[in-house]
């Protein structure tokens, strides 16, 4: 079998009705899913508000952390449209299952036809299928009502290490359910029974699980390292058929971890019905569940060692502070203010009253860059900012040094190509804070990205005498890095008022502001050079904007 021809479930039958887009799309074979997602967007684009929708296909659990209970709130969390087809309902809670009823399968059937032939259904993830019957239940509605997308996650065994399938669905997994699949995503137990029983016990095994199991048809391949023994971090394998892409986050201790595998799955399928491409899809999942891990590790729901947790974590307005809850703005960079102890010295500034006459002449982020304070004095000093930047709803992040932006509680760090790697630091920054890293070419922008990193810092795009040896890379560099970025940047080095328009000009949208150190804080007066400099900024935007 050619596993690399076009997905059959996304070949539309004569006379479909889905979409105008997706019928032609679907009859180019060698589209990919992120060529057609695109075209599928951009039709949506100009005619109706498009509503992304998955649709789940699992069982009901009664304690509400997994199955299509999960489903739904992770869903919902992410602003996507959720429908359900139930295949079993199941009697569980904290401690296991108790009890499993199987749903008939011609009204598992009926419940597809139902919502398929209704309700333009964007991505179908599938969880519980007990059955080979449901499994082939399922292949016969999604070649019937094509979609634009297949979310397998091969559930098997629950986390309490109760039986939900019948292993017959193995077959059916491998010969129809898997070649239609867009992405499968196993754990380490179910990745080994796909592959009938391989030993997975490190990240090279999950490599070749994935590339195995890739074998099977799916198109995508994301092995979860979850349960790897002796892994400080959570590692994920993620394989599209070409590329290995090592995903690594935070591991966050707690019980409540009921409901991750079937929260990642419909996070994926909720992203991809938005029209991400597969692999942002995949990143955007899994920091949700980290995120909401990291929100819901001391709850405590039931008695038993699988605690549920809160997919709604967002709507706790009451919880966290307020810049977490907002989350990271790309604007927030738009004029990025980065403090010099030798600059307040030599001008008499105190590093709070600098701070504060650059927040209030309009920067929109501060970066403490002290170079050469002692921890002590440096942590005293960044509890102080934290408090100003937090009281005018600005972000605070440090340069360089983890502990202390850790101690100081502050939104985030900013680190350089020597410094803490970014993986690092995000596994021990968890999921939330904002994380910068210096970058001066395409591959280190690529890099940067894929670990987890917020933001890029680019440059120095000019010359500088405040970065000792420090290589420039031009307005050319700039836009190059900005080019192949997946994620916003910032231009630093030598700008200042009289040349901030070019680089706001250089035609990046991602482009989002710049970050300078000597053009406000080495002045006599901090608040009148933020406030010139917002001037130019706020102009080009206003260009830009029109
Ligand atoms: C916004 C921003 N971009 C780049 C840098 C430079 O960081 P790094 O390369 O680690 O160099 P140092 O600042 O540590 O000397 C930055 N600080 N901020
Ligand atoms: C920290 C840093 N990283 C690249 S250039 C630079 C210095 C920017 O300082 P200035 O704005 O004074 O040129
Ligand atoms: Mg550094």
């Amino acid at each position: 079998m050619n596993y690399s021809s076009i997905n059959p479930i996304h070949a539309a039958p004569e006379g479909f009705q889905f979409g105008r887009v997706w019928n032609c799309s679907s009859q180019i074979p060698s589209l990919n899913y992120r060529t057609r997602t695109f075209m599928a967007v951009q039709e949506d684009m100009t005619s109706k508000p498009r509503i992304p929708h998955v649709l789940t296909v699992a069982g009901s659990d009664s304690g509400a952390g997994a199955g299509i209970q999960a489903d739904l709130k992770a869903c919902a969390a992410l602003g996507v449209y959720c429908s359900t087809v139930i295949t079993a309902v199941t009697a569980q809670n904290t401690i296991g299952v108790q009890g499993v009823n199987l749903v008939p399968e011609d009204f598992v059937a009926e419940q597809l036809r139902s919502v398929l032939s209704d309700m333009q259904v964007h991505v179908v993830k599938t969880g519980m299928l007990p059955s080979i019957g449901v499994v082939e239940v399922l292949c016969h509605s999604l070649k019937e009502f094509p979609v634009r997308a297949l979310v397998v996650d091969p559930v098997m065994v629950s986390t309490s290490g109760d039986i939900l399938a019948d292993p017959s669905i193995l077959a059916g997994f491998r010969e129809e359910l898997l070649p239609m699949a867009d992405i499968v995503t196993p754990n380490l137990k179910e990745a080994s029974t796909l592959l009938g029983g391989v030993r997975l016990q490190t990240v090279a095994d999950m490599r070749s699980a994935a590339k195995l199991i890739h074998t099977l048809g799916p198109r995508n391949v994301l092995v979860k390292g979850g349960d790897l023994p002796d892994s400080l971090d959570a590692v994920d394998i993620f394989f599209d058929g070409e590329n290995f892409h090592e995903l690594r986050g935070s591991r966050v201790k707690t019980r409540n971890t009921h409901g991750t595998g079937c929260t990642l799955a419909s996070c994926i399928a909720a992203e991809l019905a938005k029209g991400s491409p597969m692999l942002l899809a995949v990143q955007v999942a899994k920091r949700f569940v980290e995120t909401a891990l990291d929100y819901s590790k001391d709850m405590a729901i039931g008695s038993g060692p699988q605690g549920p947790f809160d997919h709604l974590f967002k709507l706790k307005s009451n919880v966290y502070n307020s810049y977490r809850r907002r989350g990271f703005n790309p604007s927030d960079l738009f004029l990025y203010a980065v403090t010099d102890s030798g600059m307040n010295k030599k001008w008499g500034h105190s590093i709070t009253t600098a701070v504060k006459a650059a927040i209030e002449g309009g920067a929109t982020i501060i970066q403490l860059r002290e170079k050469d304070a002692g921890t002590r004095d440096f942590l005293e000093a960044a509890k102080a900012c934290v408090e100003i930047c937090r009281s005018h709803g600005v972000p605070l992040l440090i340069n360089d040094r983890i502990d202390v932006a850790l101690a100081c509680d502050a939104d985030g760090v900013h680190v350089g190509q020597s410094d803490m790697p970014v993986h690092v630091a995000r596994m021990i920054l968890g999921p939330e804070k904002v994380i910068g890293v210096s970058c001066k070419t395409p591959e280190q922008a690529e890099k940067a990205w894929a670990e987890g990193a917020d933001y890029i810092g680019c440059g120095g795009v000019f010359p500088t005498t405040t970065k000792a040896n420090n290589l420039t890379v031009g307005l050319d560099g700039l836009k190059t890095v900005c080019l192949a970025s997946k994620i916003p940047v910032v231009a630093i080095g030598g700008i200042g008022v009289a040349n901030a328009r070019s680089v706001m000009e250089i035609g990046a949208s991602n482009l989002k502001g710049v970050a300078v150190v000597s053009a406000l804080f080495d002045r006599e007066c901090v608040f009148t050079e933020t406030r010139k400099l917002h001037a130019v900024l706020t102009d080009v935007a206003a260009l830009v904007v029109k």
